[in-house]
This record gives structure tokens, C-alpha cells and sequence, in this order.
């Protein structure tokens, strides 16, 4: 197995680093798109097979294992068998949930999540949502998937004024990602959360693998951790659905398989040979 090269220097870099000194490296996941491949019904995600057996022989090996998913936070866990992973701390909902040991941390949600709640069925059968949009309420935000439409991009385009609209009144942000938007409270992104992880947990080096747009705040997160010296690595799990997450790479793998193969790969490195 030989370690693939990130198509940039700082890229590069910060893998050597991660190699030659993972006890002070931090790995922070992404959950859907990225460990687990994407399927029609988010009630039905798993884990690329062995992923997180991969995971949990890392996590023994770096300094510290994260996921920071738009998922609850119990709810990834429960779905991935990430408690599987020795130390992982799992950040839901962009971050303003924690698990970590089997509690979950976390604010009481703002009360525009109970409007949405209540006003978003309505809404959608006012501008005539076509048959298989979905919602999927996470509890502290709501997501509206069209995957299951017969033209999710065209159904997405027909509900997101209303949406907008929606949220501006709710006082919620928008989070557009793979065929859904979802609404949910202002004020944090996985960029503030990976930030904060880097500076909690001390880390000298960082990695970050993801694949959608609510990936590219953490994006940019590692771009300034490397403007104030902390090697970073991002990781585009890839897809023909989001072509903006490969662009901003240092390193593009096919999907959650290819995943899994790099997290092999950097086991073994780390590891050395003949280990
Ligand atoms: O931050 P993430 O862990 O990537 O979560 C983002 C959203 O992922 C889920 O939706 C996506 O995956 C589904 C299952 O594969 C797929 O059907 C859907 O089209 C994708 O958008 C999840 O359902 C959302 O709540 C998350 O916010």
C-alpha cells in the first residue's frame, strides 16, 4: 500500500507531518458522503464497510479522532457504531452538539425551530412539493430532501424561495447541501467548530475529509490554521453531485471507499514497515 500525494505543497506537507508525528495530530470526519456512501433514505446511512474498524485502529495511533457531522449527534454514533472508536468525540450539528463518552452536550434549540416545525408541511404543500420530498426532523434544525423526487434539482429549486423565505422569518440560517436544504440555528459551522477542536485538543497537525458544501467552512478553517504554521490536509470524499469540494482539496478520493483505502494506507505509514 503506498500513501497517495495531495496535488498541493501545503497538502503534502502536512501529511508528512501527520506520518512523522501523528501523536499530535487531530482527524476530523465528515459522516454522510464521506464515511458512509450516500443512499435514497437518510434513515437507512451506514458506514462504508470497515471504515470504522480503519477509524478505530487510527484512533490508537494519532492524538486525537473526530466527526463533525449536520447529524445529531447520538443519531451519527448510533448509525456508524462510532463509539466503536476509542476517545472519538463526535460534534452534531455543525458542532452545537458533543458526544463524547456516551453523553450528548448541547444548548437548548432557539425558538425559530418550533415555527419551522410547525409552519414547514404546510409550506410545502402550498408550493405543490412534488411527491418524495421528505422531511427529516433532527430535533434542533429540519432538513427538506428532495432525493427521492422525480427531479430533486427541480424540486429544490420550486421550494427554496418559500424556504428562504421561511428561515429569514424563523431567524434560521439556510444549509444547502446534496439534494436538501436544511434550516437550522445561526451562529456555528463546522469551520468555528474544527477551529476550536484544534485549539482545545492542542493539535500540531490537522486533517479534515468531507464532501459537501457545509464541508468547506472546515475547508477554510485548515487554509488559516496554515496561514498561522499548523500543517493541514483537507480530503474531498468525491461525487459527481458537488464538484466544488474536489476544487478546494489538497488530496480528492473516490467517495467513502476511496476513504477508506487512504485510511489504510495512513495506518500503515504510520505504523512503518514491517509492522
Ligand atoms: O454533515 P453530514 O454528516 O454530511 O450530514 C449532512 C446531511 O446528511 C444527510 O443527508 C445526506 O445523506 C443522505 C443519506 O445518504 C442522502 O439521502 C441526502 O440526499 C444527503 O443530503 C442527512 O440526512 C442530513 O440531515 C445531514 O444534514
Amino acid at each position: 500500500m503506498t500513501l497517495p500525494r495531495p496535488s498541493t505543497d501545503a497538502g503534502r506537507a502536512a501529511l508528512d507531518a501527520l506520518v512523522t508525528d501523528p501523536g499530535r495530530a487531530l482527524a476530523a470526519f465528515d459522516f454522510d458522503g464521506t464515511l458512509s456512501p450516500i443512499v435514497d433514505d437518510p434513515r437507512e446511512s451506514a458506514p462504508y464497510p470497515g471504515i470504522v474498524d480503519t477509524l478505530a485502529d487510527l484512533a490508537g495511533l494519532i492524538g486525537s479522532v473526530a466527526i463533525i457531522t449536520g447529524r445529531p449527534a447520538a443519531a451519527a454514533v448510533a448509525m456508524g457504531g462510532l463509539e466503536r472508536v476509542p476517545g472519538i468525540t463526535v460534534l452534531g450539528h455543525y458542532g452545537a452538539e458533543r458526544w463524547e463518552g456516551g453523553e450528548v452536550l448541547a444548548a437548548d434549540p432557539p425558538p425559530g425551530v418550533a415555527l419551522v416545525r410547525e409552519e414547514l408541511p404546510g409550506l410545502l404543500a402550498r408550493v405543490g412539493a412534488p411527491e418524495g420530498t421528505w422531511i427529516e426532523d433532527k430535533g434542533r434544525s429540519l432538513s427538506v430532501h428532495t432525493r427521492r423526487t422525480a427531479d430533486p434539482d427541480g424540486a429544490l429549486a420550486l421550494v427554496a424561495p418559500a424556504l428562504a423565505e421561511l428561515a429569514e422569518r424563523a431567524d434560521l440560517r439556510l444549509e444547502p447541501g446534496r439534494m436538501v436544504v436544511e434550516l437550522r440555528p445561526q451562529g456555528v459551522d463546522k469551520g468555528a467548530t474544527l477551529t476550536a477542536l484544534v485549539e482545545e485538543t492542542g493539535a500540531g497537525t490537522v486533517l479534515y475529509a468531507g464532501d459537501d458544501l457545509g464541508d468547506l467552512p472546515a475547508f477554510g478553517a485548515v487554509a488559516a490554521l496554515r496561514g498561522k504554521g499548523l500543517p493541514g490536509l483537507t480530503v474531498c470524499s468525491s461525487s459527481d453531485e458537488v464538484t466544488a469540494v474536489a476544487e478546494a482539496a489538497d488530496l480528492v478520493v473516490p467517495g467513502p471507499a476511496g476513504l477508506a483505502e487512504l485510511l489504510g494506507e495512513l495506518t500503515a505509514a504510520i505504523r512503518g514497515p514491517g509492522a
